[in-house]
């Protein structure tokens, strides 16, 4: 096991970029590591695809050094970086049992009989494969089949990394939910390094220890689920985590308050080091702005959405549309309504960046 360093790595897949436009994957520094669970998470093109590719060697990058540990492997074939794959579809021979199947990388390095034996004991009880071990891989569903795809990518124990490319799309939706937990409970006991891409937020969420957001080739933030989704770095982290995501709101701001749409507004923090002549943007998850039976500002209510375990309000304040919550206290909306929004969860965002503010 070894963690894997991206030292500035890019990719132009036309070759010779004259600007910055030219790189699907922008320049990207970081060190993956070891025994730590990612998720590479972003809309489709957005490189997703491309950055893994790069680490298992299927695209060599256009500039910048990948490093298995101290090794540059920047330029070495798949074979030869010690790495696990899964893909979308089962790659599994379909006359050998699934016993067969997951012994499969395991044989090929010559490992001793009892040792295999007992991983694949292991690895089948992890996956619920055991009652199968036995049967031929021809005649299982096509989720039991990934399922060994699933497999055979962690059963071995000294890879680098293990590297998922949405594992789960042909998997039954019934069935996605309890695979997803049952990964993150099998990266427990294993401690291996993990890179699952996906364009699914829950999926990535639920698996990864961080997550890796990303936008038109960039890196927008690394971090937490929760720092994504209480600290959002961007904007764009903002609209993309969180179902719906979040709101934001051209304004101007001044010290600890917010003028938005002629409506002033406190801010949990001061901003002293907001530039002039550049979009600012207030952000604020619909969680944390509520209808109120209190004092609060007003806003014109436009549509309700109940959602069973909760009720969404889409409102304007001002011209702008905010999306919040309607606590379950509260009833017989109007069609305008008092809402307030947390300061603690407020952010402020220049040039789509969070800024930083200070303790008040
Ligand atoms: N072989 C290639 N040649 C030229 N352009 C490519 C190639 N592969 C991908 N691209 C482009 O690079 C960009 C990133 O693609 P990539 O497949 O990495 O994105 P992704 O996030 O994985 O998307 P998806 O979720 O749809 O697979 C896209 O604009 C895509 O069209």
């Amino acid at each position: 096991m070894t963690s894997i360093t991206l030292d500035r790595i890019a990719h132009a897949y036309g070759g010779k970029p004259r600007s910055e436009s030219d790189y699907q994957l922008k320049p990207f520094q970081h060190v993956w590591e070891q025994g730590l669970a990612y998720a590479l998470l972003g809309p489709s093109g957005c490189g997703k695809t491309t950055l893994l590719n790069i680490i298992s060697g299927l695209v060599i990058p256009s500039e910048g050094r990948l490093l298995f540990g101290d090794k540059d492997v920047t330029r070495l074939p798949t074979e030869q970086r010690n790495i696990a794959q899964v893909f979308q579809f089962p790659v599994i021979y379909d006359t050998m049992t699934v016993a067969e199947n997951l012994a499969f990388p395991l044989k090929n390095r010559r490992l001793p009989k009892p040792v295999i034996e007992a991983r694949v004991a292991e690895i089948a009880a992890m996956l619920d494969l055991t009652a199968d071990l036995g049967r031929r891989a021809r005649g299982l569903t096509a989720d039991a089949k990934q399922k060994i795809s699933l497999g055979r990518g962690l059963v071995r124990s000294d890879v680098s990394a293990v590297l998922f490319d949405e594992p789960l799309t042909v998997i039954d939706p019934a069935l996605k939910w309890e695979l997803r937990s049952k990964l993150k409970a099998v990266h427990r006991a294993l401690d291996l390094l993990m890179i699952y891409v996906t364009h699914d937020q829950i999926e990535a969420l639920t698996f990864a220890d961080k997550v890796v957001v990303m936008n038109d080739g960039r890196a927008v933030q690394i971090g937490t689920p929760a720092e994504l989704f209480y600290r959002p770095e961007h904007t764009f982290v903002g609209y993309f985590i969180g179902s719906p995501g979040m709101n934001f709101m051209p304004a101007a701001v001044k010290g600890d308050r917010a003028r938005v749409a002629g409506f002033e507004f406190g801010l949990g923090q001061v901003y002293d080091n907001v530039p002039a002549g550049q979009p600012v943007q207030v952000g604020v998850r619909p969680e944390f702005v509520s209808v109120t039976s209190g004092p609060g500002l007003p806003a014109q209510v436009r549509r309700v959405a109940d959602l069973g375990r909760k009720r969404l309000a889409y409102v304007s304040l001002g011209d702008h549309p905010l999306v919040v919550t309607i606590p379950r206290e509260v009833e017989g909306l109007g069609e305008v309504v008092a809402i307030s929004i947390d300061p603690a969860n407020t952010h402020v965002y220049v040039a789509d960046a969070r800024v930083q503010g200070r303790a008040p």
